[in-house]
């Protein structure tokens, strides 16, 4: 990782050092899925074969999995497998439960009453990435919430082959149809709808860039599909001091720079010393990871930060706004005031962002690309829409018509004024004179 010293930096250094890989590349990747989507809308399954042929090496195109095909390669998983994915959905579920709201119904004065409800949105689709890894807690992190929500369908897609796991989560959740199709093909697919596949109203999940570009041109496309957020490539920054283990440190950056080689780590820090124990426990601890080919790639994009002091740290953590951020000070949370724009944030020593990904409740799919400054964490709000219901009394309208009236003349909308003068007018008359 190179080391920059942030009060050497000039202010358009400062935002070059912060700009993530994936953009670089932003313009060639944009240009192939825009071609990708509009093939897939024009020609349907007969393109979505020849994608799934050419991406993901599958000869014959098959997209769809029967039911038997799915229990026969769930019911292979072990039994050990089984438990630890049961552990997991059972966390999840608990924390995005808790997240139902009640409806609001209030009074804003007498006889005008506001309501807000939530409905589930009817169809979704979740994107599982399966390129270089299976993410099978990503089915959790996408499923549970979407069954809890009430979501009518639940399409899930995932590149071929997808692994027994994945499908064993996905039998759990409860997912309606399973398709093997991955990158950005497969957010056509669910997004316009082919032959076999059927539209859905919001797309789910995250994914590499050809993904993530695909989410974001189908929501912005009317007769495309709803998107949760990006939700790209995986980074991380840590803010650490002198208290820091750096074997930690450097486990936790590892783990993130694993996902993929345009996935990027940052590490803040105010010690020279901590920064060098880290440089060297990274290097000690690659010599052991399968992936460490991927991890390397993404290292050599990723930087450590020399700060003046940890309130610095802060600063810079919220111009980068991560998706995941790492808090390994002596008093963590003295610094959560501090801090504004992280899709999560993990506090302490003996809270390693794995627990998010996996199993600890809290949902993993973020915000990237420094979306965190505005996007949220994946939750069930997300699978539910919002709507408002009102209803006035003849006495609420007497106490807010003249307002509605004064507004409605200033507006000169005459249609609006005579629509409240009329039932004034009525409940005027029906009132026994004093
Ligand atoms: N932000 C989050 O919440 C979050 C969560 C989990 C994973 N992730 C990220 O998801 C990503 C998963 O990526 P992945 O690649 O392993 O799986 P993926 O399923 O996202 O992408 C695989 C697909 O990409 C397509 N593809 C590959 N090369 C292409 C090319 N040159 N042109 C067009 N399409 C191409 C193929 O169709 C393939 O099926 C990682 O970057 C990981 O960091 C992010
Ligand atoms: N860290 C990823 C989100 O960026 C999620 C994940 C899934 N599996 C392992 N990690
Ligand atoms: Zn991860």
């Amino acid at each position: 990782m190179r080391i920059v010293n942030w009060a050497e930096l000039s202010p358009q250094d400062r935002r070059t050092q912060l700009t993530r890989p994936a953009m670089n590349q932003a313009a060639d990747i944009s240009a192939t899925v825009l071609n990708i989507l509009t093939n897939i809308r024009r020609e349907g399954d007969k393109a979505l074969k020849e994608y799934t042929a050419a991406f993901d090496k599958v000869p014959d195109g098959k997209i769809v999995l029967s039911q038997a095909e799915i229990d026969a390669a769930a019911d292979a998983v072990t039994p050990a497998m089984q438990q630890a994915i049961r552990h997991a959905y059972d966390n999840i579920a608990r924390f995005h439960a808790a997240q139902q709201m009640a409806p609001l119904v209030m009074e804003t004065q007498p006889g005008v009453r506001c309501e807000l409800h939530t409905h589930a949105i009817g169809r979704v689709g979740l994107y599982v990435p399966g390129g270089s890894a299976p993410l099978v807690s990503t089915v959790l992190m996408l499923a549970v919430p979407a069954k809890l929500a009430g979501c009518r369908k639940v399409v899930l897609c995932s590149p071929p082959p997808i692994a027994n796991e994945i499908l064993f989560a996905a039998r759990l959740c409860g997912v309606s149809e399973i398709y093997t199709m991955g990158g950005a093909q497969a957010i056509a697919a669910m997004a316009y709808g082919t032959e076999t596949v059927q539209k859905v109203d919001k797309i789910f999940g995250p994914g590499n860039a050809w993904v993530t570009e695909a989410k974001r041109q189908v929501s912005l496309d009317v007769r495309g599909a709803a998107i949760d957020m990006p939700a790209g490539p995986s980074e991380v920054l840590v803010i650490a001091d002198e208290a820091a283990n750096p074997e930690f440190v450097a486990a936790d950056l590892l783990s993130q720079a694993e996902h993929g080689p345009d996935s990027q780590v940052v590490l803040v820090t105010p010690s020279v010393s901590l920064a060098k124990a880290v440089d060297a426990a990274v290097e000690r601890q690659l010599q052991t990871l399968s992936r460490a080919d991927i991890a390397r790639k993404a290292l050599a994009e990723s930087l450590t930060i020399l700060c003046g002091d940890i309130k610095e740290a802060c600063v810079i953590s919220n111009e980068y706004a991560p998706e995941h951020l790492i808090v390994q000070t002596a008093a963590p949370r003295e610094l959560l005031p501090w801090l504004e724009n992280a899709g999560s944030i993990f506090l302490g020593a003996w809270t390693p962002e794995s627990v998010g990904d996996y199993a600890s409740g809290t949902n993993h799919t973020l915000p990237t690309y420094g979306y965190a400054r505005t996007a949220s964490s994946l939750g069930l709000a997300d699978y539910q829409r919002r709507y408002t219901v009102q209803e006035l009394s003849a006495d609420g309208l007497k106490g807010l018509g003249d307002t509605v009236i004064a507004m409605a003349n200033a507006e000169g909308l005459d249609a609006h004024r005579q629509a409240v003068v009329l039932r004034m007018a009525k409940i005027n008359a029906q009132e026994p004179s004093a």
